[in-house]
């Protein structure tokens, strides 16, 4: 037992960065692979944050929520806001943080042996960047310099993701939640965007032809309304959390 709780304080990155690791006793490594790490993804307002709200009241497994209150509050700065009125000026500000504060969750001490987290350091990078980038509202130079430090980061850091849920809605859907949710910064957003965030989401994690998938994709189509979707994630309970069949 006392293994066991000793195993959840230690994460994959934290052996990695600080060996010998294989000096830990048998237990310990084959409790590792117990571990499992789930991220959730889909597009702005699919109802990523909703779905981790359902799936909080799980016992033994912690939800991670997407930083966006650091990414609308630095030191009293809104870099969220500053990119959506002048993305070329800010776009790398808000992408840089981006990044820091996913790695900084993805890196936290697990305190439950499943965890769950909104989106991703692959996501930020393969949608969000890659959209700046190929919208021509981020330079190139920029565009250089954040994709050499996630090069950097993804080939120096384990980062352990071992299922991802794909939420897979239409952009009209998106759009609807997104103007009833109303956050202040998004209000700028046209349903073009979504429309093209959806491409990079699919090209991602469907047709698989942009970048590499770094775990397995279950797809939950998520137009649905509410009680349908919590009937969906109740169905999918055991494939999401254990990755059983
Ligand atoms: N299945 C659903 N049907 C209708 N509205 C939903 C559904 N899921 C979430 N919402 C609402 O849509 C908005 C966006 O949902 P949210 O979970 O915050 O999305 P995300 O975290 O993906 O941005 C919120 O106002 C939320 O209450
Ligand atoms: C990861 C990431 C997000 N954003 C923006 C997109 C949205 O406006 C918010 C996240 O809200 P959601 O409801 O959870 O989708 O942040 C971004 O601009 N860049 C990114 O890398």
């Amino acid at each position: 037992m006392k293994r066991l709780l000793a195993f959840h304080v230690i994460s994959r990155h934290t052996l990695r960065l600080h060996p010998p690791w294989h000096r830990l006793g048998r237990t310990t490594c084959l409790l590792l692979y117990a571990e499992h790490w789930i991220c959730i993804e889909g597009n702005i307002a699919s109802g990523k944050t909703t779905c981790l709200e359902y799936f909080s009241k799980t016992s033994n497994l912690e939800v991670l929520t997407e930083p966006v209150s650091k990414w609308r509050n630095i030191q009293g700065h809104n870099p969220l806001a500053l990119m959506y009125q002048d993305p070329v000026r800010w776009g790398l500000t808000l992408q840089t943080y981006v990044q820091l504060t996913m790695l900084d969750r993805h890196l936290s001490t697990m305190s439950a042996p499943v965890r769950m987290m909104e989106r991703s350091i692959y996501s930020a990078k393969y949608i969000f960047v890659e959209n700046l980038y190929r919208s021509g509202k981020m330079p190139e130079v920029d565009f250089a310099v954040l994709s050499e430090w996630f090069d950097w980061i993804t080939s120096n850091i384990d980062i352990p993701v071992d299922l991802i849920v794909y939420l897979q809605t239409t952009p009209q859907t998106c759009y609807e939640r997104l103007t009833q949710r109303c956050r202040e910064e998004e209000k700028v957003i046209p349903l073009e965007y979504l429309e093209t965030i959806h491409q990079l989401y699919e090209d991602w994690l469907i047709n698989q032809m942009s970048f590499k998938v770094p775990a397995p994709v279950l797809v939950i189509p998520a137009n649905h309304d509410l009680q349908k979707m919590l009937h969906q994630y109740e169905e999918h309970r055991g494939k999401i959390l254990m990755g059983s069949k």
